[in-house]
């Protein structure tokens, strides 16, 4: 039986009107959530992703300025900016585009965004509220994975789920969301030795490691739900995922498509961030 496509679109579209009508009610308040996205030098991919953000907060009423700054930017001139962005107050987030040019120190620009703006969540006081279980905000593509679950109806406690990836961005903070939910969570990587044998037993499998279709019937239970974090793109310019989609569809339950889920839920999740710290903040106010 062929695995059901999980319908990204619908998903988004259906968070998205929410977070619309929220911006709104807080409109009518006075406040219009704003958000700053930084980019240093002119990767091409990149440059697409800042275009789609920007036109993903126009849609739901989000404020969005974006800075493109020239691939020389000097590392005190970028904390320069950031120091502007923290004391803006028609500003409520700040995304700075990874990676950053080999003279930046990543670490450093991240320390330097407040955490109340840091709608990554990638500064080192909301990845430690993460890890402990307190409020805050949430990273936003394992966020994303999560609503995905939620939306479809599977419930996550309990259930086996094996995370394949450990980076700070993905794999990490996924495994402690999926912890979050009470399942029982495996992590995978690359010096895994019987990885087919540990993915085999996944319930739920999300997949973020970054290589092109690697993975297989052969890796998937019947029936397991698998989502693919993976953005990979081929020679002939076509986007494709860590997944191999269709090998895996013969033995998944339900499985994400790439492009169409992960990317658009990941910039919505952004926005909801975004709407979070506004919210936040007119509260304290
Ligand atoms: N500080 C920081 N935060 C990020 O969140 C961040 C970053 N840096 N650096 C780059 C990556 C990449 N990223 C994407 C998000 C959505 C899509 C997306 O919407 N993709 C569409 C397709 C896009 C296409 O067709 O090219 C999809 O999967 O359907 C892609 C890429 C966020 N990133
Ligand atoms: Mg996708």
């Amino acid at each position: 039986m062929a695995a059901e496509r999980i319908n990204g679109k619908q998903i988004v579209a259906e968070i998205r009107e929410q977070i619309s009508q929220e911006v709104q009610s807080l409109k009518d308040k006075g406040i219009q959530p704003g958000l700053a996205v930084v980019l240093v030098g002119d990767d091409p991919a990149s440059a697409v992703y800042v275009r789609n953000k920007a036109k993903s907060c126009a849609d739901v009423g989000i404020h969005s300025e974006v800075y493109r700054l020239p691939a020389e930017t000097s590392q005190s001139e970028l904390l320069q900016l950031i120091g502007k962005l923290n004391a803006d107050s028609h500003i409520h987030g700040i995304l700075v585009q990874l990676p950053l040019p080999a003279h930046i120190n990543e670490d450093a620009v991240i320390d330097a965004i407040s955490p109340d703006k840091d709608v990554d969540c990638f500064h080192p006081v909301n990845v430690g509220n993460l890890m402990i279980g307190k409020p805050g905000m949430l990273p936003c593509t394992p966020a994303g994975v999560i609503e995905v679950l939620k939306k479809i109806g599977i419930s996550i406690e309990g259930k086996h789920a094996v995370v394949v990836g450990r980076s700070n961005i993905v794999g990490k903070p996924m495994a402690m969301l999926l912890l979050r939910e009470n399942a029982t969570v495996t992590v995978c990587h690359s010096r895994t030795p019987n990885m087919e044998e540990i993915t085999k037993q996944a319930d739920i499998l999300v997949v973020a490691v970054g290589r092109a279709q690697m993975i297989e019937a052969r890796h998937i239970k019947p029936g397991a739900v698998v989502i693919d974090v993976g953005m990979n793109r081929l020679d002939n310019g076509k986007l494709t995922g860590d997944v191999h989609y269709d090998d895996a569809a013969q033995v998944a339950g339900y499985i994400t498509p790439v492009p169409g889920c992960v990317g658009p839920m990941t910039i919505t999740m952004l926005l909801q961030n975004t709407l979070q710290a506004a919210k936040n903040k007119a509260s304290q106010a």
